[in-house]
């Protein structure tokens, strides 16, 4: 496959982002809810409309816009609207995508998905009026949740160019249900649920120094890291994975 890239290290980089998903999940449990963060009527100036949430995460994108972040095909901002562009000099991003895949951003699906389920399901309920910390908390979240999903462009390509034969007629007949059968790994996603659930024990388990006293309580439960794949991330992912190859022949 041309760049070195090919399924198995394209899947090798998915597990990796496993990883940071779950430690960023276990950051933000750290803090409980904190409505207010999420309230837009809870700050009103000039400068910031809308939700802390809101304001907070517009204006870091546009701060790293600035440095560049959103240069990198693989970064995706949740406001694309009016960023400010680069200040740094260009850095040579190899291109493995067809062009049209930037059209492709589904961030505002990945921010209700958070916002409205998931963080309800690991955030203990409560207010500690860490706001501040727990956007950027959330942002963190949000931007590796985001980036794995849209990795899904990279996994359609190579699977594209694995066998164009197989998919080009779906591509054609913009059959859907067709890419969608031909891209999906039930044995592939079923060892994704189980390897992130046994992460989120490994990694969100209490270290005592002391064997025996080990309780099963875990930083995020383990049972929510595997829904948040099962239900979401997956799927989110071969969206991604769909509309990419719908545009892969234009
Ligand atoms: C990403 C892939 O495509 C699909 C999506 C998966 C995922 O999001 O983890 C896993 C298996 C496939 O059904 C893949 O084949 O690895």
């Amino acid at each position: 496959m041309a760049n070195g890239v090919t399924l198995e290290s394209l899947r090798q980089s998915l597990i990796r982002q496993e990883d940071t998903i779950i430690f960023s999940l276990i950051e933000r449990a750290r803090f409980p809810s904190n409505s207010p963060t999420y309230n837009e009527s809870y700050v009103s100036t000039p400068t910031f409309s809308g939700s802390l949430v809101h304001s907070v995460v517009k204006e870091t994108e546009a701060l790293q816009a600035k440095a560049g972040r959103y240069e990198n095909p693989e970064e995706h901002p949740f406001f694309p609207d009016n960023l400010p562009p680069s200040v740094v000099p260009p850095y040579n991003f190899t291109e493995v995508l067809h062009p049209p895949a930037a059209l492709i951003n589904i961030n505002k699906d990945i921010w209700d998905m958070y916002f409205k389920k998931l963080l309800q399901l690991f955030a203990a309920r409560g207010d500690d009026g860490n706001y501040a910390s727990t956007v950027a908390s959330d942002l963190v979240c949000l931007q590796a949740l985001s980036r794995r999903i849209h990795y899904g462009k990279l996994v359609a390509e190579v699977k594209f160019r694995e066998s164009p034969a197989e998919y080009e007629p779906a591509i054609r007949a913009k059959d859907r249900d067709a890419l969608m059968k031909l891209l999906t790994f039930e044995s592939v996603e079923e060892a994704v649920k189980k390897r992130v659930a046994k992460k989120a024990m490994v990694f969100g388990q209490e270290v005592t120094l002391n064997n025996d006293d080990k309780k099963e309580k875990y930083k995020v439960d383990p049972s929510v890291v595997s829904r948040l794949y099962g239900d979401w991330i997956m799927p989110l992912t071969k969206l991604v994975q769909v509309e990419y190859l719908l545009r892969r022949l234009d």
